[in-house]
């Protein structure tokens, strides 16, 4: 593990590492904010998954989580969201597929088994660099994201139950088996047999669900250009969390859109809300 930069922040420090991935066979990097409690003892962790065309940068940058985690004393780390410069031909082709589009999945296809294992690399690899090399107390983790990262951090929820103590999403894609953006990408990656998909999809998921109870906080923007598109879905999820009696607080904000603004307005009530759960 590389460290390639390092910053102050509220105390803490906002660092990002590359390392060598097994999983993706490539170097990767992350971004990891370690708040000032880290220094004289174990500290919990919230992971973030990035949405499509991002790199660990967006969060880092953009959603001015680091002060609420500096105060709540949790430790973010916002991955990279593909494995990168794997040189599988048409990788990089367009914005929603291939580079900056891994999509949380363990592909199938054969031309993109081998490096595309993004879901065991944020639930497996990742969280062992982790707690190997930061203070975490490793039994303490959560989870959130936004759109493609939203829909990552509700499946990696809901297949392993008991794994994540909370789970949020800005925006998230709740139902790929069933819109434009998860239809390409599951294709892509899973194969035409759409029983597959059903492993990676949240609504899906959720009718199966028996784990811990989950109380599921997710925030919308009413004047997000792919709510109206239909690449969100979050209806769906609604309705099968009713039927299912999952406790969800879906929170439909009035004129946001889907960008890192109106990620940053709410972060300090997703980091609330997974402080209640990791400090409980
Ligand atoms: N380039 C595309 C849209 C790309 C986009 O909006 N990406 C979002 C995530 S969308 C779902 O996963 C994002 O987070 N972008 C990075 C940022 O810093 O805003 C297009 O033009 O339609």
């Amino acid at each position: 593990m590389t460290e390639v930069s390092s910053n102050k922040m509220f105390g803490g420090w906002q660092k990002v590492f590359s390392h060598q991935s097994k999983e993706l066979k490539c170097t990767m990097k992350f971004g990891i904010y370690l708040p000032p409690s880290a220094n004289g003892g174990k500290v919990p962790v919230l992971y973030y998954l990035s949405g499509l065309t991002c790199t660990e940068q967006n969060f880092v940058t953009k959603a001015g989580a680091q002060k609420y985690a500096s105060e709540h004393g949790i430790i973010l780390v916002a991955p990279d969201t593909s494995p990168r410069g794997v040189n599988i031909e048409g990788e990089d082709d367009s914005y929603d597929f291939g580079s900056g589009a891994g999509f949380y999945v363990n592909a199938t296809q054969d031309k993109w088994k081998n490096h595309y294992r993004m879901y065991s690399y944020i639930t497996e690899e990742l969280p062992a660099l982790i707690n190997e090399k930061f203070p975490t107390i490793s039994d303490r983790q959560s989870i959130t994201g936004h759109s493609m990262g939203g829909h990552g951090a509700l499946i990696c929820t809901l297949k392993n139950p008991g794994k994540y103590r909370s789970v949020s999403a800005f925006s998230p894609i709740c139902n790929p088996m069933n819109c434009p953006w998860g239809e390409k990408a599951f294709t892509g990656y899973l194969g035409s047999d759409k029983t597959a998909w059903k492993e990676y999809d949240a609504c899906e998921l959720s009718k199966t669900y028996s784990g811990p109870q989950l109380n599921i906080l997710i925030d919308q923007g009413k004047a997000d250009n792919f709510l109206t598109q239909n690449q969100l879905l979050p209806e769906s999820l609604v309705q099968v969390c009713s039927d299912k009696a999952i406790p969800i607080s879906l929170r439909m904000q009035e004129d946001y859109d889907h960008s890192y603004f109106f990620i940053a307005t709410f972060i300090e009530d997703h980091i609330k809300h997974h402080a209640k759960y990791l400090k409980a």
